[in-house]
């Protein structure tokens, strides 16, 4: 852990985590009508979303007391091109495992609208619409920091500290957030403003992998408690 005189320190489990807001970005993980909104790519799939719309004010409260704490904020939008080409044919693992393709080819009528660029699927969310100074990267599998340019954007900015909201807990943030660590970031999620794509239990066990092997958790009160006070410098 990096602790600086500008660092503020966050209650987390397993233990407080400090981060100074000028080495600390916030990832926004696929805030998209998909895995947001009711008839998008989730909810036709089958899984349940009705955590989605608490989710979406906790985020919306976290963005705001990020950007006034001087924090980058970062959103990633998840999905292909319309013909699909970025989504891997037969040869790829992800034309076999995403759901979102399955979907597809079991309902026809659904091809070329769910995850493709262009669609309402792909979308962000309108009540997190990116302001002035965020910054949007797109990725094309689970982790963002495959083949994108989440490394380079962050290293450029010296930025050390990654806090983690959006959906689905147990896919694409936590994907992320493993990957991270494996580049020496340090990655904490505010388990109140994300939600899984599953049962309960699985986003209890992803919470459970990130605090005792990857990373902090922590929640939305004590972010904005933490950094509700910080005027940018
Ligand atoms: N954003 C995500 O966590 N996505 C999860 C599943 C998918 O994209 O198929």
């Amino acid at each position: 852990m990096i602790a600086t005189d500008d660092s503020v320190m966050l209650p987390a489990r397993p233990e407080p985590i400090p981060l100074a807001p000028e080495r600390t970005a916030v990832i926004v993980i696929d805030m998209q009508n998909a895995y947001a909104s009711p008839g998008g790519y989730l909810d036709l799939a089958g899984f349940d979303i009705s955590g989605a719309a608490a989710c979406i004010q906790q985020i919306k409260g976290v963005l705001e007391t990020a950007r006034s704490a001087g924090m980058q904020v970062i959103y990633f939008q998840n999905g292909w091109d319309d013909q699909y080409v970025e989504a891997g044919g037969p040869g790829s693992p992800n034309w076999w495992k995403s759901n979102a393709l399955k979907t597809m080819r079991a309902k026809p009528q659904l091809q070329g609208k769910l995850l493709a660029r262009g669609q309402w699927d792909y979308e962000l969310v309108d009540e997190l619409a990116p302001q002035p100074g965020d910054i949007q990267l797109h990725k094309t599998r689970y982790s963002g920091f495959f083949n994108s340019q989440l490394d380079s954007v962050l290293r450029s900015r010296n930025i050390k500290n990654l806090v983690f909201v959006g959906i689905a807990t147990n896919v694409c943030v936590e994907s992320t957030l493993r990957d991270g660590f494996f580049l020496e970031y340090f990655g904490t999620v505010l388990e109140d403003a994300t939600h899984q794509a599953g049962p309960d239990f699985v986003q209890k066990a992803t919470l459970y992998n990130i605090e005792t092997f990857f990373g902090w958790v922590s929640t939305v009160a004590d972010f904005k408690g933490a950094f509700g006070q910080i005027a940018p410098k």
